[in-house]
């Protein structure tokens, strides 16, 4: 078995799914620190299109893999082709993010390789010679590290918002191959690619996320944490008591029941900072908190932490913000 880690990023319709960053960032800092060489590899249609992006990062190699019976997505197509490719290169370590379509066909790729999937893991740890993932137990009340036995190829999936995309490395054009997929039957129809519902909002691709908590008080405020996401060019967001009371719908929600997401600033109102809140959102590049409780736990995160009143705090905020901008 060599001592790699393949990343099979996700490329849907010719375009990549940003949180393959995430996982190639994730697995360069593993790289680094085992000493096991980074391959990544991109599965099909348009594989080709996209390996030369991921090639600039700092990646040993990229296998592009194509097929005929990979031009539309189905899980039969891609576990099957994956399993020849994995077959033949045996990495010590397969990664991918935690996306719909990896759920799709993961478990069915490791199941077929006699292998174990540690799917959604929020991050990694060095135990000694072994590679511990954590992930979340019984609904987020408790994290557990977790370790494969047996041989590999070990199969891994990160959730997103687990590592930043702007800490991947950048490296040299590392050398692409074109794989012909060997695919064995698939079974499967493809169907029209899913799609959330027109109304859901993916949170995920937010640049900034103005969050509100139960700090707001009452459903009539939230237009006050609206202003201010208008004012910021963000989204609205919030923890899950305000959407389970329908102040906000549920596609808002934040936390281990709800989005993860990772964006360039994220503006936690009144949101006291529960564990099942902190794993969606921990991610973000700055956090800003503005708690009356000088003790909540989101200040343990919080980049900037704003002890005060946010009825007295943002009201002028916005009025700063929109001076700034001039609005
Ligand atoms: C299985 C499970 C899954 C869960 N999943 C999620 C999830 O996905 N997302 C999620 O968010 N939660 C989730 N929870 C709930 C979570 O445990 C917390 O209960 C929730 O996050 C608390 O929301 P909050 O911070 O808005 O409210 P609170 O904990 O009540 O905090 C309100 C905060 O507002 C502050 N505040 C009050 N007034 C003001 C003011 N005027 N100005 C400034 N600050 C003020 C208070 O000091 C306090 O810190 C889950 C729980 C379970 C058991």
């Amino acid at each position: 078995m060599a001592d790699t880690i393949l990343v099979v990023v996700e490329q849907r319709q010719g375009k990549l799914n940003p949180v393959s960053y995430e996982t190639l960032a994730g697995a360069q800092q593993l790289a680094a620190e085992t000493g096991w060489a980074l391959e990544a590899a991109v599965v099909g249609e348009n594989a080709a299109a996209i390996a030369p992006d991921i090639a600039t990062k700092k990646v040993a190699k990229v296998y592009a893999i194509e097929g005929e019976k990979l031009k539309a997505y189905t899980p039969d197509g891609f576990a099957s082709a994956l399993k020849a490719f994995i077959q033949s290169k045996q990495p010590k370590l397969v990664l991918m993010p935690h996306t719909y379509q990896v759920r799709d066909f993961a478990p069915k790729l490791a199941t077929a390789m006699n292998s174990t999937l540690i799917s959604d893991a929020t991050g990694y740890r060095k135990d000694g010679d072994r590679v511990l993932f954590t992930r979340q137990m019984f609904q987020g009340k408790f994290a557990a590290d977790v370790a494969f036995t047996g041989p590999g190829p070990h199969f891994a999936t990160f959730q997103a918002g687990a590592f930043r995309a702007d800490k991947i490395e950048s490296g040299a054009a590392a050398p692409i191959e074109n794989v012909s997929a060997e695919v064995a039957d698939v079974r499967n129809k493809p169907e029209e690619v899913f799609k959330e519902a027109k109304q859901a909002v993916d949170l995920t691709q937010a640049d900034i996320i103005v969050s509100v908590g139960r700090g707001i008080k009452e459903q009539k405020n939230i237009e006050l944490a609206k202003q201010l996401a208008d004012a910021l060019g963000g989204e609205i967001a919030a923890s899950r008591p305000i959407c389970d009371a329908g102040w906000l719908p549920m596609d808002r929600q934040i936390g281990s029941s709800g989005q993860t997401v990772a964006p360039k600033l994220y503006l936690a109102l009144g949101i006291s900072g529960a564990i099942q809140h902190l794993v969606g959102m921990k991610g973000s590049r700055s956090i800003i908190a503005i708690n009356k409780d000088s003790e909540a736990p989101i200040f343990e995160i919080a980049d900037v932490a704003v002890v005060g009143n946010l009825f007295d705090i943002v009201p002028p905020l916005i009025e700063e913000v929109k001076k700034a901008k001039g609005v």
